[in-house]
């Protein structure tokens, strides 16, 4: 039954515990950790150590009156661990493709994360995947920065245009919303695949690479 709120009206309760594995990909020293614990705990360590295969950790997230878990994969980005990591690829729901914005080559280094993620989750050809694109570290000064918004959104636009979002582990710019846009990125693409047909048309974007607009959240939390 509803509980009531302060007003005697009804609030309505969250309908279900849907249950999403979340893999965070990207170079050593982007911050995928940082983005991990920032989320889940709310916390950030100056001094984090590389990650060695793989960690884990639960997190629930309402998003439109449903409760997710989210259990999200943190892997090791160094090229040495490759074997430990990929093993775990498989049966996720969403990966979060990372770089650093003061970072080129962890920004050219996305496709490279993308294909390795496609190959060993073994995401079937055609399939849209819910793939968000996060520029971690805007904390950093223009001078530092090396990728610059549009430049990341340019790469999304020719690359089936996932969501893309700027974030900052470090002062949580746009952390929990980062995890909230994948989310619902996912339950965008599940509503087309539970009904595939509008009206008494066929939605054939079912069956192609599907053009989602590019989001991206800037450090002041625009969405555009
Ligand atoms: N300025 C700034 N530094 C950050 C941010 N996020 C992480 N860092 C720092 O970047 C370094 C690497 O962070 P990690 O979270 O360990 O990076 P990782 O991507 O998990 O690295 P691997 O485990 O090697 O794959 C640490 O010194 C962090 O303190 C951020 O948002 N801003």
């Amino acid at each position: 039954m509803a509980a009531p709120n302060f007003q005697g009206r009804h609030m309505r309760q969250p309908s279900k515990n849907t249950l999403l594995k979340v893999v965070i990909l990207g170079d050593g020293g982007v911050g995928k950790s940082c983005l991990m614990n920032r989320f889940v705990s709310n916390h950030f360590d100056e001094h984090s150590f590389h990650t060695i295969g793989v960690e884990f950790l639960n997190k629930d997230i309402e998003i439109n009156g449903e409760i997710y878990t989210l259990q999200i994969w943190d892997t090791a980005g160094q090229e040495r661990f490759k074997s430990l990591r990929t093993p775990f690829y498989r049966g996720s729901d969403i990966c979060l493709l990372t770089y650093a914005v003061d970072d080129r080559t962890s920004f050219r280094n996305l496709a490279l994360w993308r294909n390795e993620f496609l190959y060993y989750a073994d995401v079937k050809e055609g399939t849209t995947f819910p793939f968000l694109i996060v520029g971690n570290k805007v904390d950093v000064s223009a001078e530092q920065r090396e990728v610059s918004c549009e430049e990341a959104r340019a790469w999304c636009m020719e690359n089936g245009s996932p969501p893309y979002v700027e974030t900052s582990a470090k002062d949580a710019t746009n952390v929990e919303q980062a995890f909230s846009l994948a989310v619902e990125s996912w339950a965008r693409l599940e509503a087309k695949l539970e009904r595939p047909y509008i009206g008494d048309t066929v939605d054939l974007r079912r069956q192609q690479p599907e053009q989602r607009s590019s989001c991206c959240l800037s450090v002041g939390g625009n969405t555009e």
